[in-house]
């Protein structure tokens, strides 16, 4: 089984590739909707992707993914990340100009670089390791930094300039697997379940109605999530995750009742929970 993961080598990723599926083999994309297009092509059988993270939300490009695509989440691991900042070797820290890196770790690490680089030019990149591979490759990189995980400077022949350079130590990215599988993994008995709803503004309290669904079943959400759908400022599409495998029977009911209910409901997958495993950040 080959997936396609968000690359190049050195990413979170595929960090958090080598533990959901330690012996799985992973094909580098330079971005998530190139990942998730080898899946719909054929030519990967699964893909992983980040979707939350603890200090800076949802990652937007996934969540747009998730809506369009006809993917369903088959796996899902919690990948704690720290961040560091590195260079070619030589540059200082007071002589970096400008920094690249991924959206989300240049929204993790805002405050560190507002005080230690106020006047440094932030660029995004593809990926955290997309940065240091460019600033690795690029001659005219005096100046350059990137920042990605600790383990990139190795990987692309950089000097660590700073570790530990995150707004939040103990953050926490969620990544999920995602597959065309129609039939989910078989129950673990500690499972979660996604789903997305459009309520549509056929009348107020549908969203209430939809939560209630789950909460008069004692079925736990542990997520709820809003998402334009772009048709109009106010108009939202809904991710929610429930505690529990679309093989329980009160799970399957309230999916059904929501169903009946019109509320445009899509199952994105059951799969096991990560639970709470500590884990040595990446
Ligand atoms: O760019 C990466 O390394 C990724 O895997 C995306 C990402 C970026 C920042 C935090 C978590 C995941």
């Amino acid at each position: 089984m080959t997936y396609a993961y968000l690359g190049p080598e050195g990413t979170f990723t595929q960090a958090a590739l080598r533990r959901v599926v330690p012996a799985g083999r992973g094909r580098p994309f330079p971005t998530v909707p190139a990942a998730l297009d080898a899946v719909r092509r054929g030519d990967c059988e699964a893909a992983v992707v980040p979707l939350e993270n603890s200090v800076k939300g949802v990652v937007p490009v996934t969540m747009d993914q998730l809506v369009s695509a006809e993917l369903h989440i088959t796996a899902e691991v919690e990948v704690p990340v720290t961040f560091a900042l590195m260079a070619r070797s030589g540059t200082e820290l007071p002589a970096v100009t400008e920094v690249l890196s991924h959206p989300h770790a240049l929204a993790q690490c805002m405050r560190w670089l507002a005080e230690h680089l106020p006047e440094a030019r932030v660029r995004p990149a593809d990926s955290t390791a997309a940065a240091a591979r460019e600033v690795a490759g690029t001659a005219s990189a005096a100046g350059v930094a990137a920042v990605a995980a600790p383990l990139a400077a190795d990987l692309y022949g950089l000097a660590t300039l700073a570790t530990g350079i995150g707004q939040r130590a103990g953050a926490v990215t969620r990544f999920v697997s995602v597959a065309p599988a129609w039939f989910p993994p078989a129950r673990t008995w500690l499972d979660r379940t996604s789903l997305m709803v459009n309520p549509g503004d056929d009348g107020p309290g549908r969203l209430l109605d939809i939560l209630t669904e789950f909460s008069s079943r004692d079925i736990e959400v542990s997520r709820l999530h809003s998402w334009p759908t772009g048709d109009r400022l106010g108009s939202y599409r809904y991710f929610i995750d429930i505690d529990g495998h679309i093989e329980n029977p009160p799970v399957r009911e309230a999916m059904s009742a929501i169903a009946g209910l019109g509320a445009g409901a899509r199952f994105l997958g059951s799969y096991p929970r990560w639970g709470r495993r500590t884990e040595e950040p990446v």
